[in-house]
């Protein structure tokens, strides 16, 4: 489908025009969590994550049965710094490694029965580096936002997003910079495992970086400057989930930047998502804290592709099924405390 917007500002108005969640099926999935055969709470999280599933599906016995997982690929001015420990030129082989079925995410994809779409987003033609310049123009961060937008299948019952895109941890350091504060060494980790002098390499480009563009605008207009094309993908398929009440999954650290850029555009944009692991990119955390946002699992991953959101589609399956298919104590006979 064609995109909702052509601007910035048509961007920000669907922001604010965004549904909000289905009270109604909250009240009704949480009364039936509290009569299902368990000790109340037993069930931790899961219990608060299929509520949470339940009331952005608008039903009170939900199911997940099409979940659908998009990685967005983008090309970096910055990776020319030497901020990342790979060549620029993996994001290309990566895309065709996803397409041959070869990636981590292939597998998870095909692992929790969830579709995956790829879409590579003008490889050839790098960001600006954001030290020097916005990284994308307004036409280009809107071209990205829309590729996003539209590649969500209107089907489907639950999101995942994720990226790939060599120098990408240097960008959502400079983003989460701009948006939240303190120093570049807060936010500069080693991404796919920088030495020392990549490392030191990497916070100074974070720190020229927001010192250009910071304060210069809101969420969206940080994206535009700090971010790439594959974080406006992810953020365009995120907004697109909430106007089809479908629930995200975020990833990590790369992700979760992205999304930050919705959030700090309107707040609540992302009510609709849940954070599915703490990435062992030492920032994660810091991230998902700014955003009142508590991981579902902790398994020192620090891939991105969407590889922890895929592996927590286990985790929400199973918490549906249980609010969905439990028998209540009634049902089952069996001795309310
Ligand atoms: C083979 C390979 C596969 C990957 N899959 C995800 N990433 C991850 O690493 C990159 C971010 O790290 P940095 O900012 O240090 O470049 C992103 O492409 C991210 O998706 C990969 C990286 C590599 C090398
Ligand atoms: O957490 C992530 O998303 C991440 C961390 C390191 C490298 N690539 C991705």
């Amino acid at each position: 489908m064609t995109a909702a917007f052509s601007d910035m500002d048509a961007v920000r108005t669907l922001l604010a025009e965004q549904p909000s969640v289905h009270e109604t099926a909250v009240a009704a999935a949480a009364a039936r969590n509290g009569q299902l055969t368990k000790p109340p709470g037993a069930l931790g999280r899961l219990e608060d994550i299929a509520i949470w599933y339940a009331g952005w599906r608008g039903v009170e016995r939900p199911t997940v049965e099409r979940p659908q997982i998009i990685v967005f690929a983008g090309n970096h001015g910055v990776a020319a710094q030497g901020v990342s420990a790979f060549p620029a030129e993996v994001t290309a082989q990566m895309v065709a490694n996803f397409q041959h079925g070869g990636a981590a995410i292939n597998q998870l994809a095909k692992t929790f029965g969830a579709k995956l779409d790829v879409h590579a987003l003008s490889l050839e033609v790098p960001t600006a580096d954001f030290t020097q310049d916005a990284a994308m123009s307004e036409v280009e961060v809107i071209e990205a936002l829309s590729v996003g937008w539209s590649a969500v299948d209107a089907e489907a019952d639950v999101l995942v997003v994720g990226e790939m895109g060599i120098g990408n941890t240097t960008s959502a350091a400079a983003l989460a910079m701009a948006l939240l504060g303190g120093a570049a060494g807060d936010w500069a980790g080693r991404g796919t495992g920088v030495d020392d002098a990549g490392l030191e390499i990497k916070t100074r480009v974070v720190n020229e970086g927001v010192t250009l563009h910071a304060g210069h605008g809101d969420g969206l207009e940080m994206l535009r400057r700090l971010g790439g094309r594959e974080l406006a993908g992810m953020a365009g398929a995120i907004m697109r989930a909430r106007h089809l009440r479908i629930p995200v999954l975020l990833d990590g650290f790369i992700c979760t930047a992205a999304a930050l850029t919705l959030e700090k555009t309107r707040a609540g944009a992302l009510d609709h998502c849940t954070a599915s692991h703490l990435s062992a990119e030492s920032a994660h955390g810091r991230l998902l804290d700014a955003l009142g946002k508590t991981p579902l699992m902790a398994l020192d991953l620090r891939l991105g592709e969407g590889s922890g959101a895929a592996l927590s589609l286990g985790v929400l399956k199973g918490a549906v099924a249980c609010l969905s298919g439990m028998a209540t104590f009634a049902e089952a006979g069996v001795s309310d405390a």
